[in-house]
This record gives C-alpha cells, structure tokens and sequence, in this order.
C-alpha cells in the first residue's frame, strides 16, 4: 500500500514521499481483519456455546447446564438435515478459504479496481459424494475459464473429480461438484431397489444416483439408448429396466418385443417375460416390421384422440429391446435386410413415442457412422467408454466438459455411467442395479406374460408352468408380492431338456444353469404363423393386403 503524503498544501516534487513498506499498525490492522474473516464462523459458534451454557447454568445449576449442551449436540448430531446444515455452514468458510487459494494458484484470478478476485463461493452444501457449489465468476472470465482450469483444480484441491456447469440462466454463475469419494463403489443390488409401481411408468427405478436417491428412468414417451464399451454393464441397464417393468408385464400393461442380434447371448434367459423375441437378423427384420405396423394402426387411432398412449390391458406399451443395435444399423451383410431394418429403426425412433412404442436400445460404439439414429434417442446412458469425445456422442456437445468423464471410469465399476436428468445440463453419475442370474430366473419365473403370444421364432425353452396370478389393479400402485411364488426348485439336467429351463448367466460363464420343472410336461409348440410380408410390400395394393390379412389371422388379439 502506498501512502501519499501532502505537506503545505501544494505538491511538489521533494515534498511527498511514498511509504512502500506498511506500518506494524497498518500490517496487524491487515491480518487481523484476515483473521476474523477467516474464522469468525468458527469464533461465533464457540461464543454461542458459551452464551448458551452460561445461561443454561444460571437457570439449571453445573450439571443440568452441561446437560443441556450435550443434548444440544447429540441432537444437532443426530438429525441429518440439522448437522448437514452446521457442518455446511461451519465449514463452508474453511472451503471458501481453500477454494480462493486454489483458483489464485491454478491462475483464476482477475483484477477490477486495484482489486484482486476470484471465482466466489455463493451457496455450498455437503452431499454424499462431496461439496456441491454455486459460484459466481469474477468480472472477466467465462464458464470456460473454469472449466479449462478444471484438471488443475481437482489436482489443487486433491479432488477425485470436480465437475463444471453453466447456469442456463445467468452467464456468470456456475455449478460445480468436488467429488471426494466414490459412493458407488459397491453394486447395488436391483431386487433391493424399491418395485416399479405399473402403473407409473414415466419413473421407473433402475439403480441409484451418486446422491444416494433412486436413478428414475423415463420411459413412456421416450426412447432410451445405453452406450458403453464392452463390459461397461450395459446388460445391466436393460435388466434393471425389465425388473422395473415386470409388475406392468404381469399385469398386461407392458409388452416387450426383444431383439437379441448376439444369437440371444444377452437375452434368452429372460424368454419368457418376452410378448416376442428374435434372435436372427431376418426375425428381427420382421419383428421391426410389425412394430411399424401396430405403431401406424395406433396413430390412426389416437390422432386427434391424445397426443400420447396410455398403457392398457387392451392396447399395452410397446417396447423393442434391441441388444447391441449397431449389429442392426452397420453390421448386417444381407442389403435389403439392412436397408429394411434401417427403414424399420427409423420411423419407430421419429414417429414411435406418442403411440406407445417405445425403443430401448444398448451400443457399444456411439459413432454416427455406426449408429446413424444417435439423436433420436432423447433419453441416453453413457457408461465407461473407450474414449473421451464419445461421451459428447451420447450426451450432447460439452459433456465431456461438464464432468461425464466416461473414459475414466474404471473397468472395475461396471454399471456406472453419466445422464442428464431433467433438462439440467449437469451429468448426474448413476450406477445401475446389479441382478445375479438366479434373480433373473426368479424374475423371469414369476412375472410371465398373462397370455401365450405367438412368438416370431420357434421358442428355444418351453413356457414356464403358470403360476396363479394374484388380481391386479393396474395403476393403483400394486406390487408384486413373491413370497406367494415360491421359485421352482433349482437342480441340475441337461441343457435344454424337455421340462428344463435355460438359466441365466452369459453362455458359458455358468456351466449348467438349468432349472428342472418334476412332473411337468412341455405343451406342443404353437404353430407359427406365416413369414411377415415385408413392410416394402404395404403399398395398398389388393396382394399386399392379403398377405397382410393372412398374417394377422394369427394375431387374434391384436387391435386393428
Ligand atoms: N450394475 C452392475 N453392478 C455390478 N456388476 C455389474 C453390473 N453390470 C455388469 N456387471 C458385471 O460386469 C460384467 C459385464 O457386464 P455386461 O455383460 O452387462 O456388460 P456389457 O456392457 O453388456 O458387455 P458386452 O457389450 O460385452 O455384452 C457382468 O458379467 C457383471 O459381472
């Protein structure tokens, strides 16, 4: 600080002089400010206490004056809310400290008036994973600032990830996340994970937040695409999402159409939770075809009725699976199969989720070449990739900025990955629910279809005897109650024996999964219907029709 001095009135040359070293004065005027601003939290808090115990041993006497302190504290300890809100703001100065100097030193600091600034600290609170931050930055710098200073800063700050994003809102206003600990450590078991009520399907529970909340997963009205490379856990994804739905399966509220490219690989062993299931690339071909179809007929029904299906008994939600769909988009030999599944692909994705039917699809390599129908998917999942530009493939230009580091996700966390939820710019890390292979017989056990369907290959696994079903009041919040389906009883015979079930597990990493059914003997399969016409040959013309008609003759049930 420089003092000036003015001697006389008048200024000249030899009579002022600067003063470049402060005072003592000046210099415990400085510190002790810096002192008190710096602990006056700490300072007020022990003031207080003290005030309160005075009192409280002028009003109590010694003992019940410590007493009351101690409640004091057991209970500010005890209620989460309560503590969370004197640790936040008790330590909120600390971290204010530590953040001013982080930003000083990664080279965040910008000056106005003569005065030095830095990125300010408005609100902070404590989540489970670390420090959640609104910040406000100092004039001159952008959100770009911060997050180009962002690797600098978690090094600064021995952060495991800090995580920038902008303030749709106000541009000099930022959030931020300081992840201390990896909350999602452990796999979180999805049978733990609270039932998927029917009749809500615009939130179904399918894993956990790093918050510690439920991962809600929007179905209805939306597509949802998971991308991750091989082993990321997107098997999980699709698992946790069909336990999720199974109580609207057994209730006939949700029909899934599965489509497993890898010869059923992934999905066989949920076969008969499956209203349809293909395993070859023409099956599937034909399985998309007639997804069009009943998407088209349902169109024509509803417009100007709603401008969204609601799931029914008579008229459910569909769902095509596609495990794998980049087999489907880049990797079919066959022209005209490819260019009929991409036709197929496309209008379900552009026209599909106002009618109900809705595409849920798993891809390990995001690139639009591979996987050209990317952006129609308006719900995406990105688990551990390969490479640090797809995770803005599947979440969006600026992702990868904004904290979804998917390529750092280590290969030892699989099932965990990055979404966006509710319009918030801001990658949320969620960890999707694990199902062992038994919980998977069990559910596939319990949750079949109410009625045999046609399938569009002959099945490779008899139907699982029925169990009675319980009443079921769709959309009233019914829960399925398992106790009252007690699983068959699991030993060992030979793989896909007549009265067996094929067990889950990826092939091969179970050597004989099977679940004998004593006593129960396989009905005949059911007669297939006719090969689909393709959905080129819909011209109208009076052929096209017939063999249309003869195809629908074997879908007595299917609403026309
Ligand atoms: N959510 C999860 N929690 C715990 N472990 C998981 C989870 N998801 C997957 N795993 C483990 O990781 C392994 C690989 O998972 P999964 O088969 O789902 O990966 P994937 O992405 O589908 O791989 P691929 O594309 O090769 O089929 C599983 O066998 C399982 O052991």
């Amino acid at each position: 600080m420089a003092v000036l001095r003015v001697r006389q009135g008048r200024i000249r040359k030899d009579q002022f002089r600067l003063a470049l070293r402060p005072s003592v004065p000046e210099l415990l005027l400085r510190y002790g400010l810096r002192y008190v601003a710096s602990w006056w939290r700490e300072a007020l808090a022990v003031v207080l206490a003290l005030l309160i115990y005075r009192r409280a041993v002028d009003a109590l006497g010694p003992v019940g004056g410590r007493g009351l302190l101690v409640g004091l504290v057991l209970v500010v300890a005890g209620v989460p809310r309560l503590r969370a809100a004197v640790l936040g703001w008790l330590l909120g100065g600390r971290l204010r400290r530590r953040w001013a100097a982080a930003c000083r030193a990664c080279g965040l600091e910008t000056t106005r008036h003569t005065v030095l600034r830095t990125p300010r600290i408005r609100r902070a609170w404590r989540g489970a994973a670390g420090w959640h931050l609104r910040i406000t930055l100092a004039p001159g710098q952008s959100v770009d600032d911060l997050q180009q200073a962002a690797p600098r800063l978690t090094a600064t700050l021995k952060l495991r990830e800090l995580r920038i994003s902008p303030n749709l809102a106000r541009a000099d206003r930022v959030g931020a996340v300081l992840v201390h600990r990896e909350v999602l450590g452990r796999p979180i078991r999805a049978d733990l994970l609270p039932p998927g009520d029917p009749g809500d399907l615009d939130r179904l529970p399918i894993g956990a937040r790093e918050d510690g909340t439920a991962w809600l997963l929007p179905l209805r009205g939306s597509h949802v695409l998971v991308a991750g490379a091989t082993g990321a856990g997107k098997g999980s994804v699709l698992w946790s999402t069909i336990r999720a739905l199974a109580p609207a399966i057994r209730g006939g509220l949700v029909e899934i159409w599965a489509c497993d490219p890898k010869g059923g690989m992934e999905l066989a062993f949920g076969e008969p939770l499956f209203h349809r299931f293909a395993v070859d690339t023409p099956s599937i071909a034909d399985l998309l075809a007639d997804a069009v179809r009943v998407m088209n007929r349902r169109t024509g029904r509803l417009r100007g009725v709603s401008r969204l299906h609601k799931p029914s008994t008579d008229d459910p939600l569909i769902i095509v699976l596609v495990d794998e769909i980049a087999s489907l988009t880049a990797y079919v030999a066959n022209p005209k199969l490819k260019k009929q599944i991409a036709a197929s692909l496309s209008l379900l994705l552009s026209q599909g989720r106002a009618p109900g039917v809705v595409v849920v699809g798993a891809v390990q390599d995001p690139r639009k070449e591979v996987l050209p129908l990317r952006d129609l998917f308006p719900v995406r999942i990105a688990l551990r990739m390969t490479e640090a530009d797809q995770a803005d493939m599947v979440l969006g230009n600026g992702a990868h900025d904004r904290g979804a580091r998917c390529e750092r996700i280590p290969r030892a966390l699989p099932g965990v990955g990055y979404v966006l939820v509710d319009g918030d710019p801001t990658p949320v890390r969620v960890r999707a629910g694990w199902l062992a292979d038994d919980d998977i017989r069990t559910m596939a056990a319990h949750h079949t279809q109410p009625a045999a369907q046609p399938p569009t290959h002959r099945p490779a696994t008899p139907p699982v005897r029925p169990a009675a079903l319980p009443p079921t009041t769709a959309g009233q919040g019914w829960t399925p109650d398992l106790t009252a389906f007690p699983p068959p009883p699991v030993g060992r015979t030979r793989p896909g024996a007549p009265g067996s079930v094929q067990g889950g597990g990826k092939a091969g990493e179970e050597d004989d999964p099977t679940i004998p059914l004593r006593g129960w003997r396989s009905p005949p399969p059911p007669a297939l219907p006719p090969a689909p016409p393709s959905i080129d040959a819909d011209d109208g013309s009076p052929e096209a029709e017939a063999a249309w008609r003869a195809w629908e003759a074997h879908f007595p049930g299917e609403p026309g």
